[in-house]
């Protein structure tokens, strides 16, 4: 986690504008030179002053020639001193339906063109409105009442053992604000997951068995998710067919993070979710509980001139949307999600507290870990540790490329090696060696000794 600040930035790819980690991801890899975009800088100040809207930090920012340092000495000394209160980003909003509007979307069910510009946040209720504008679906009261408390109630006393995640932000250890903690369906997976998997160039050792009621969830989630999916692609998607790189095999519900939100304050900033495990264009499905919140996306800005200043940096083009998540609704985001579009939980100036769960909020993200992307096939640095896959989203020339990145600089006190190569995925979004690996599953015992992908396989070096 140091490495985002502290370290010097290599000549790699793109910068994502994630600042403050989620459960087991990494911060960003970030793009570049010294003249980090304005775009990178923003998410910079706005991990550091979550309160505040992107007007203002801009103004900082123009106002202390670049220093993201210095801008953020001044905004911290005016929102000590100034009586003047910027409430934009930590209220929650309320507007009815876009409906009520007359907001039509197009036939095949998008939206005609953004309408949410800079600076300003739109706030969605409604399934329609939802699907219609981003890419994410929302199902709600998903569960039979009673089995959503007595999950919620399951939870929220796991959550007594939640920790947070220790990250370093200009050379100070910092922790995330939200606690958290990683779940697999059985004990052997959650073995698997401590010695195999690596997160943030580190292997985890709080990793839990899901709890009875996360896995009597299970083929709900799965149910309601693959049926999203289809739906999904049969009416946002061109010619009603499903994604480049997106996986046809059924969504499976194998690993899930929980996160607890103790309270107003406690938020997740603005992050994509790690593919490394999931491959490209996954399906999330994310279950909340408890305590309402704000669940707000903001698409990702290309690198194309018309957003370009003449600065050479890139122009804040788009606002947010902000998703409504009440207790007991299932929020599916789709695959376009984690390539194209950012989400956070957002500060919230004031909460309804819940019947149970009081200024609670817990939130399950399940996710489909792919086997053929197990750490023991994918590409290693020469760290000697596997790789963390991303996905190119700025620069026009490699939008849409995936890679494979060392991630050891994550860990505090290590520098990392600066390994990178493409990725090389099908159109089904699997690797080169998956065939193989799936092979060897058909023809031997599941405990047989695992496969190891070819060292040169899976992509070019550059
Ligand atoms: O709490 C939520 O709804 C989102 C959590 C999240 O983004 C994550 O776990 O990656
Ligand atoms: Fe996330």
């Amino acid at each position: 986690m140091d490495a985002f600040v502290s370290r010097k930035r290599r000549r790699v790819e793109e910068p994502e504008a994630r600042l403050v980690p989620t459960a087991l991801e990494p911060l960003p890899e970030t793009n570049a030179s010294q003249e980090e975009s304005t775009d990178f800088k923003l998410a910079l100040l706005a991990s550091l002053h979550p309160n505040l809207d992107e007007t203002t930090l801009l103004e900082a920012l123009l106002a202390s020639d670049g220093s993201v340092e210095k801008a953020s000495e001044c905004l911290t000394f005016s929102q000590t001193t100034s009586p003047r209160k910027r409430a934009a980003n930590f209220t929650v909003g309320y507007q009815s339906s876009l409906s009520a509007y007359r907001i039509a979307p197009r036939s095949n069910g998008h939206a005609k063109k953004t309408l949410v510009k800079k600076g300003q946040t739109l706030y969605l209720y409604s399934p329609d409105d939802i699907e219609a504008h981003t890419p994410c679906s929302i199902i709600h009261n998903f569960l039979p009442p009673q089995q959503a408390d007595d999950l919620l109630l399951q939870l929220l006393d796991e959550a007594t053992t939640y920790k947070s995640l220790e990250f370093k932000l200009f050379d100070k250890v910092v922790l995330s604000p939200h606690t958290f903690s990683f779940y697999v369906n059985s004990l052997a997976e959650a073995e698997e997951q401590k010695t195999e998997y690596i997160y943030d160039g580190r292997q985890v050792e709080d990793v839990r068995q899901s709890t009875s009621e996360m896995l009597r969830a299970c083929p709900q989630v799965e149910e309601a998710v693959n049926r999203e999916i289809q739906r999904r692609i049969r009416d946002f998607y061109p010619d009603g067919k499903k994604l480049k790189y997106q996986s046809p095999q059924p969504w499976k519900a194998n690993t899930a993070f929980v996160n607890c939100y103790d309270g107003p304050r406690e938020n997740v900033g603005y992050h994509a979710d790690q593919l490394t495990y999931l491959g490209p264009r996954a399906v999330i499905g994310s279950l909340s509980l408890g305590v309402a919140r704000e669940f707000r996306v903001r698409k990702i800005v290309a690198e194309d001139d018309e957003y370009r200043k003449a600065d050479g940096s890139l122009a804040d083009a788009q606002g947010q949307i902000s998703i409504h998540l009440p207790h007991n609704s299932l929020l599916i985001m789709h695959a376009e999600m984690q390539e194209e579009w950012k989400h956070s939980i957002a500060q919230a100036q004031a909460i309804d507290p819940h019947p149970l769960a009081k200024n609670k909020r817990l939130n399950i993200t399940y996710r489909c870990y792919q086997d053929y992307l197990a750490p023991r096939h994918t590409p290693k640095c020469k760290c000697g540790v596997p790789t963390v896959l991303r996905c190119a989203t700025r620069k026009k020339e490699s939008r849409g490329r995936y890679m494979w990145m060392c991630h050891t600089h994550y860990v505090p006190g290590q520098d990392g090696c600066g390994f990178f190569q493409w990725a090389e995925f099908d159109d089904d979004g699997e690797p080169p060696w998956a065939s193989k690996i799936k092979a060897h599953k058909d023809k031997v015992p599941q405990d047989a000794e695992p496969v190891e992908a070819p060292k040169d396989e899976p992509g070019k070096k550059t």
